[in-house]
């Protein structure tokens, strides 16, 4: 039997295991790669709040990537919250250019409204890391922090393609229907529409969405037919978890 596409998820910890690594790891395992992990940040975090983050050193952040890129053959690499400025340069001297689809989830703000990556991050992101990545992931709030503008979301993607990547601005959900903007560099936004599943058990939608792109990248799969794909399964595992209501706040999309 061949060998699972090996993908690499760099990100943090959800102590309720909802979002970051619980979502990637296990999206990765249901859609047939084998997950490898690099661990960020540790947060103390349930469904309705971040109570604690604690930012892993970024030479342990570097000794990771090290272990994983020296030995496994990577085919597709996402990242998550990334904690800090000195990792998203780390990230991107260590990542960058290797010819790895690269999807970058600029995670700045949770769910519950926690801030995740400050200001310095998100210049981090634009400066350091966007013009390595093949696609970045942002919501409206994520695309408007990186660009301190507040335009309309087809503008904004197109800005962000401006700075190398390809862009999946996520997530408007308007009379039961979602839109996704997708700009490739050079082109212009196409909108990718479909029914929004009503739930509040949706901590970790992001995460479940870029870590199935990813692994669709890695499958070398063009970008819009992935996008799809991971908007489908995302959708899919939203109706699983629509009636779970587990947790005071807003409870884990299924991961199962
Ligand atoms: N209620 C929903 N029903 C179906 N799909 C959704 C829903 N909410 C978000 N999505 C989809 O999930 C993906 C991730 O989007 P989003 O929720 O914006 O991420 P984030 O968690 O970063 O805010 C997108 O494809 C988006 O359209
Ligand atoms: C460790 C970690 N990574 C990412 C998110 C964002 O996920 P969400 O937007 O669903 O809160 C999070 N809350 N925690």
């Amino acid at each position: 039997m061949a060998p699972p596409p090996v993908v690499l998820a760099v990100a943090g910890t959800d102590s309720g295991g909802a979002a970051g690594l619980a979502a990637d790891l296990t999206t990765i395992a249901d859609l047939g790669a084998h997950g490898a992990c690099v661990v960020t940040a540790v947060t103390a975090q349930d469904t309705a709040a971040v109570h604690a983050v604690h930012a892993l050193p970024a030479t342990m952040v570097a000794a990771q990537l090290d272990a994983v890129l020296d030995d496994l053959p990577v085919a597709g690499v996402k990242t998550g919250m990334l904690g800090s400025a000195e990792v998203v340069t780390l990230v991107a001297e260590r990542l960058g250019g290797r010819g790895i689809p690269l999807v970058v989830d600029p995670v700045l703000v949770a769910t519950c409204g926690a801030v995740l990556g400050d200001e310095q991050v998100a210049r981090a992101y634009v400066e350091q890391l966007l013009p390595f990545a093949s696609v970045v992931t942002p919501n409206l709030d994520e695309a408007r922090a990186l660009l301190g503008a507040n335009q309309p979301a087809e503008r904004l993607a197109s800005m962000l393609s401006r700075l190398g990547p390809a862009v999946v601005l996520t997530g408007g959900v308007s009379s039961g229907t979602c839109t996704d903007w997708v700009a490739e560099p050079g082109e212009e936004p196409v909108a990718l529409r479909h029914a929004a599943v009503e739930t509040t058990s949706d901590h970790g939608t992001g995460c479940t969405f870029s870590a199935a792109l990813t692994v669709h990248l890695a499958h070398r799969v063009p970008l819009t037919v992935a996008v799809r794909r991971a908007a489908t399964y995302t959708a899919a595992q939203l109706q699983l978890s629509r009636h779970w209501g587990l947790g005071r706040g807003r409870g884990p999309i299924a991961h199962t």
